[in-house]
């Protein structure tokens, strides 16, 4: 304990114990030191991971993964089968925590992240599969995008009182403006199940979208789609982080869109990272081409990438 404190401390009339004005005074020490550290390097990132570990049983699916990911940028994962990318995006979530590390989130470090406010935090993600409602119609999917912002109960809800029924509309009018945006008005009424899978692959980004997040994961958001179709997509995406000012972290394994679209490539083999860079510098990294690029899996066509 420092000498120079007093037993108790007085906040307004209230006596503190001298262990929180200490762990107060330590807070602000930390602050201090990171907004030096922030005025000498610029605004933290939006994400970033410190020796991520993360083990199942005797399988190590990371090992001591490092990631910075910058406002605004759209950064890939990429690697081979099994070499621990949706791990990765699952710590980053919530979903797993990691044995050991850290996740930062706009420079504030958490031991794991806590599932039941990612959003609060202005986190979303996508699944590897879909997870649409089939029974509902588009507008509806979209709009349940925003279930998380509801500050009315359930019981107001159903009882449809006013509150209730404002943030309904507000939601369903969000919706309106993504269907638009994404370019789904043809479908805006339909049932999601009677809908072509690259279709339904738009809706669940939009519906992503209505949670208004900062940094949005992607997990594999292409997968089983037509070349078209992820090229159409690969626009969607950037002409989304440009009007929703968002950071983008996302997992593909087509190559060629993973070149064209990111600002900056993460790759993992093992559960370890062995590059992190522009695409220019991925492509021509020898580890990255051992590892992945020369034995790329086959696309849809059937062709090596
Ligand atoms: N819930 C789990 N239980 C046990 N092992 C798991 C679990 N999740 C992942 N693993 C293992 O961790 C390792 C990394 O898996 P992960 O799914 O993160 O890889 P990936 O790079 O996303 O693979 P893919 O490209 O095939 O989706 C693999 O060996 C996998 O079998």
């Amino acid at each position: 304990m420092s000498p120079f404190l007093p037993a108790f401390s007085h906040f307004g009339s209230l006596p503190l114990p001298s262990e929180i004005v200490e762990h107060l005074l330590d807070r602000s020490a930390e602050r201090s030191a990171q907004r030096e550290r922030q005025a000498a390097t610029g605004p933290a990132p939006v994400l970033a991971l410190e020796d991520i570990t993360l083990s199942f049983g005797g399988v190590t699916a990371l090992s001591g993964v490092d990631l910075s990911v910058r406002s605004g940028e759209i950064k890939a994962i990429i690697g081979p089968n099994g070499a621990g990318k949706s791990s990765l995006i699952n710590v980053i979530s919530g979903i797993y925590r990691p044995d050991r590390g850290s996740v930062a989130i706009d420079g504030r470090r958490l031991r794991s992240v806590p599932t039941e406010r990612l959003a609060s935090l202005g986190i979303a993600r996508t699944f590897q599969n879909l997870a649409l409602f089939k029974g509902l119609s588009v507008i509806d999917n979209i709009a349940t995008g925003r279930a998380y912002r509801s500050r009315t109960s359930f019981l107001s809800q159903i009882a449809g009182l006013p509150a209730a029924r404002r943030e309904r509309e507000a939601a369903r009018e969000r919706a309106r403006q993504l269907i638009a945006f994404l370019h789904l008005d043809a479908y805006a009424d339909r049932l999601a199940g009677a809908l072509p899978y690259g279709v339904l692959k738009r809706i669940e980004l939009a519906r992503t979208l209505a949670a208004e997040p900062r940094l949005l994961l992607l997990d594999e958001p292409m997968a089983g789609m037509t070349v078209t179709e992820k090229n159409e997509l690969a626009d969607f995406i950037v002409a989304a982080r440009r009007e929703f000012d968002l950071t983008v972290v996302l997992i593909e394994h087509d190559i060629g869109i993973v070149m064209a679209l990111s600002d900056s490539i993460a790759v993992l083999d093992y559960g370890r990272k062995i590059a992190d860079g522009a695409p220019a510098e991925i492509a021509a990294d020898q580890k990255v081409i051992d590892a992945y690029l020369g034995v790329a899996p086959e696309n849809e066509n059937g062709e090596g990438i």
